[in-house]
């Protein structure tokens, strides 16, 4: 997979050096390219934003950079790419789209600062890619890139070798409609709080059909919106009907 990121702010991709994303560029599991806007621009004080046309407060990223640096890098390649565009009004980012988008082999992301891109940008984007406008939640942050840390963590660890045990994408949260099961280590005593009895037993299917009504449990509790959608899909009882 290859990732391209625009920003004005470089360097708040840095953490995609690290960890399980920088092992995984080192071992050429994915291709990262970070670009900075204002490479895009040719005024001497490398120009970015201006008034919004119909006043109100705030400046807009201007189109001429963003359509250089989208067709720049839209003429690396010879596939299509999808552009992403985090923003508060896009469609809720979820582990389904992290799914959706690990299959896709060129991903470009376009980091929006102050009131937004001019929307012209959008529409100049589509000859060239699948645009995707895309929310982290209903909140608002200062510009994209931290949207974008988030995104890029949640898609490349789902490629194949990223995570050494694949299994353990298996029972996550939210991998199949349930948030995931209390964890437990040494020691087995801690504060005056013991581990859980049956995590000690050895029995392996009784520590499965523990740790599957925990989940049901605990998603009644936090994320009852989650029970109920996923329930009739894998006809579990729903607790208290157990
Ligand atoms: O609030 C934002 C501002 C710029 C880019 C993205 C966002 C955002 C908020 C929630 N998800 O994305």
């Amino acid at each position: 997979m290859r990732l391209d990121v625009v920003s004005i702010f470089p360097e708040y991709l840095a953490p995609l050096d690290l960890s399980l994303i920088g092992k995984a560029r080192r071992d050429g599991l994915l291709g990262l390219h970070v670009h900075d806007l204002r490479d895009f621009t040719h005024d001497r004080h490398r120009t970015v934003d201006d008034t919004p046309y119909g006043g109100g407060a705030g400046m807009v990223m201007k189109p001429e950079p963003w359509g250089e640096a989208l067709d720049h890098i839209a003429g690396q390649g010879d596939s299509r790419p999808t552009l992403i565009v985090p923003g508060p009004g896009g469609t809720p980012f979820t582990q389904a789209m992290a799914r959706e988008l690990a299959q896709q082999d060129w991903l470009v992301f376009a980091c929006g600062r102050y009131e937004g891109i001019d929307e012209r940008v959008y529409e100049h984007a589509r000859s060239a890619y699948d645009v995707r406008v895309v929310s982290l939640g209903d909140y608002v942050l200062n510009g994209g890139e931290v949207a974008v840390l988030a995104i890029v963590e949640a898609v490349a660890r789902l490629l194949p070798g990223v995570i050494g045990n694949a299994a353990s994408l298996v029972e996550e949260s939210h991998e199949d409609g349930l948030l995931e099961y209390p964890v437990y280590t040494k020691p087995a005593q801690w504060d005056g709080r013991a581990v859980p009895d049956v995590l000690l037993s050895g029995d392996h299917g009784r520590i499965a059909r523990w740790r599957h009504e925990q989940r049901l449990t605990r998603t009644a509790a936090r994320r009852p919106d989650l029970l109920h959608a996923s329930a009739t899909l894998r006809g579990d009882d729903l607790p208290g009907e157990l």
